[in-house]
C-alpha cells in the first residue's frame, strides 16, 4: 500500500499523527506538574514538554523517512531511547487518499525539510493560557513550505477539551478547520501578548487597526485568522523562527492568505538557511489586509530614513 502513496503525503500523514502524540505528551507533562522550565535567552522558554514533544515527532519522522532533514527548535540529544509508543507508526488514510498532481509524487524523503517547533506558545504554556499552545509541523521542499500542520492540543468544544489538528497541502487541499470569513472593511490585527516592544507599539498606533488581538503563539495566531477574528499577524521585528511559520504559511495560503516579511519578501525554508525570520512577519488571511499592513510597514521605514537624513 504504502509503495503507491506520494512519499510527501506520507510525510504529512506521519506529521499529523505525530504531532497528535506530542500533544498528548505535553498534556501529560502538565498534568504530572513537574514542568522543567529553563530559559533559553531572554523571555525564551523550555520546558519538559517542548524537549519530549520535540523526541516524538524527530524520532518518528527519522525512523520513517531517513533522507528528509529535520530542523527542530529545541537543541537536545536525540541519542537516548524514548518510549516505544512515541515512535508513531500510524499514517492517517484521509492524508494519504489525497489525491496529488503528478510533481509532487516525484518529491523523495531528501527533498523535504521538516520545520518543527514541538511546543509553540510556551510562555503561555507555563502560565495556564492553555489554548494559546499549538504543535507546528511545517515541511518544505524546494525552500517553499508545502504541507503544514497546526495540532492545537486544548482545543475546546462544549466545554471538554478535544484536541484538534489543522492541515494542508498547499494547492491539493485542507482539513480539520473550516474557514470563516472575517469582517470585509475592517482591518483586526493580531499580535504578541508576552513579547512586544516600542517597534511593535508604533506601528500598531501608526496601523490605526479597528481591533487589536493580543494572544499567544504564531500557530494560535494563524488560528484566528482561519477562524475569522482577525484578518492580520504582525510581527515588525526579528523574533520569529522558521519552525514558528513553515506550517503557518503552507496553511494560510491553501486557504488564499499570503505570508512575507515586513517588506514583502517570501522567506526561504532550505536546510541551508538561517532560521530566523530577521525581518518580521505579515501573515494575513487575504491580498488587501496584507497590503493594509505592508504599506504601515514600508511607510515606517521612509519616516526612519528622512529622520537620519534631517
Ligand atoms: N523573542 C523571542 N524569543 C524566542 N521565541 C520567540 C520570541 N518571540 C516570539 N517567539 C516565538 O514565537 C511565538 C509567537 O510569539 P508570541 O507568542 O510572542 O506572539 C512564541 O510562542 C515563541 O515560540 P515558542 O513558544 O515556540 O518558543
Ligand atoms: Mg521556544
Ligand atoms: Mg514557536
Ligand atoms: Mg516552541
Amino acid at each position: 500500500m504504502s509503495e503507491t502513496v506520494p512519499t510527501i503525503l506520507r510525510a504529512l500523514a506521519s506529521s499529523v499523527a505525530a504531532a497528535s502524540k506530542a500533544g498528548e505528551i505535553i498534556k501529560n507533562v502538565l498534568t504530572k506538574g513537574d514542568l522543567g522550565i529553563v530559559d533559553k535567552g531572554v523571555n525564551d522558554l523550555q520546558t519538559e514538554a517542548d524537549r519530549s514533544a520535540q523526541k516524538c515527532i524527530v524520532q518518528t519522522l527519522r525512523s520513517k523517512f531517513p533522507g528528509m532533514t529535520i530542523i527542530g527548535e529545541e537543541d537536545i540529544s536525540l541519542t537516548a531511547s524514548v518510549p516505544s509508543d512515541w515512535i508513531v507508526k500510524d499514517e492517517p488514510g484521509f492524508i494519504t487518499s489525497l489525491s496529488c498532481p503528478s510533481n509532487l509524487h516525484e518529491i523523495t524523503d531528501k527533498d523535504i525539510v521538516a520545520w518543527v517547533d514541538p511546543l509553540d506558545g510556551t510562555r503561555e504554556f507555563t502560565e495556564g493560557f492553555l489554548d494559546h499552545v499549538t504543535v507546528l509541523i511545517g515541511l518544505a521542499v524546494k525552500g517553499k513550505p508545502l504541507c503544514g500542520v497546526i495540532h492545537q492540543p486544548y482545543y475546546t468544544e462544549d466545554g471538554v477539551v478535544k484536541g484538534r489538528t489543522l492541515w494542508a497541502v498547499v494547492g491539493v487541499g485542507f482539513g480539520g478547520f473550516q474557514l470563516k470569513p472575517a469582517l470585509n472593511d475592517k482591518l483586526i490585527v493580531t499580535v504578541t501578548r508576552s513579547h512586544s516592544d516600542k517597534i511593535l507599539e508604533d506601528a500598531l498606533i501608526k496601523l490605526n487597526p479597528d481591533g487589536i488581538v493580543r494572544v499567544g503563539g504564531a500557530g494560535h495566531k494563524a488560528i484566528m485568522l482561519i477562524e475569522g477574528i482577525a484578518h492580520a499577524y504582525i510581527v515588525p521585528t526579528k523574533g520569529l523562527k522558521r519552525w514558528d511559520t513553515c506550517a503557518v504559511e503552507a496553511i494560510l495560503e491553501s486557504v488564499g492568505g499570503k505570508v512575507t516579511d515586513i517588506h514583502g519578501n517570501k522567506y526561504v525554508y532550505s536546510k541551508e538557511t538561517n532560521a530566523s525570520n530577521d525581518t518580521g512577519i505579515i501573515a494575513a488571511i487575504d491580498e488587501i489586509s496584507h497590503k493594509k499592513c505592508q504599506s504601515v510597514f514600508q511607510e515606517q521605514e521612509n519616516d526612519a530614513a528622512c529622520s537620519l537624513k534631517s
